[in-house]
């Protein structure tokens, strides 16, 4: 299937407060959007609506493919060492990250630390690793490079790329610089209530 992610006349509300409304945006494999605003303006609520876990106010979304979405969060047991930690989901969803996975990530050498001993960024290469499985063909980055070491932004950054050049399809949410080529943006405060 060809993966398409199309969003139409969108609002979100958080509690009484209506964040953004009237967002529109289609975007075709390979295509990447930057979602840009300050604290607090709803990108990660935004990339909640387009995985379906948040309803919106008003608009649709309509998503032909899988989605994965890196989130905020380090969906891992965190008394678990990092490998059994991981194992759990490898046998629910048949995730992807064997060996070969770790040590892309720079993983291997913790496979015995409980995951709440793992640094900042480590935990968030975890969160690649559990989140983002092979073969998924919309990604949903929440500050897809926050916390991570030169070399591993530089990791990430290449996957992201190559995931791009075969077909897949990436909304990233972040108020930093996205080193990604031929990048759309949107900027959440132009779409402000
Ligand atoms: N469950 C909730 N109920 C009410 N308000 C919420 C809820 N979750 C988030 N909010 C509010 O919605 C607003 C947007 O939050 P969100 O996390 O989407 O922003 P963000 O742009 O990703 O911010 P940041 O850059 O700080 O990560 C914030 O003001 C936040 O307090």
């Amino acid at each position: 299937m060809t993966p398409r992610l199309t969003v139409q006349d969108l609002a979100c509300r958080r509690g009484d407060r209506l964040l953004f409304r009237g967002l529109s945006f289609s975007l075709e494999p390979g295509a990447a959007l930057h979602v840009r605003g300050a604290n607090g303006t709803g990108k990660s609520s935004l990339l909640r609506i387009l995985a379906g876990l948040l309803r919106p106010f008003a608009g649709t979304v309509e998503a032909k493919g899988r989605i994965a979405l890196l989130g905020g969060e380090l969906p891992l047991d965190e008394h678990l060492p990092l490998e059994k930690a991981l194992a759990f989901w490898n046998a629910i969803d048949g995730g992807g990250f064997g060996p070969e996975r770790l040590a892309t990530l720079g993983l291997e050498g913790l496979r015995d630390v409980p995951v709440r001993f793992l640094s900042t960024g480590q935990r968030k290469r975890a969160a690649y690793a559990v989140s983002i499985p092979a073969g998924t063909p919309i990604w949903l980055l929440d500050e897809p490079l926050n916390g991570l070491d030169g070399h591993a932004a530089g990791v990430l950054t290449d996957e992201i790329e190559r995931h791009r050049d075969a077909g897949g399809i990436v909304v990233a949410a972040s108020h930093q610089p996205l080193p990604l080529g031929k990048l759309h943006a949107v900027e959440l405060a132009d779409y402000a209530a």
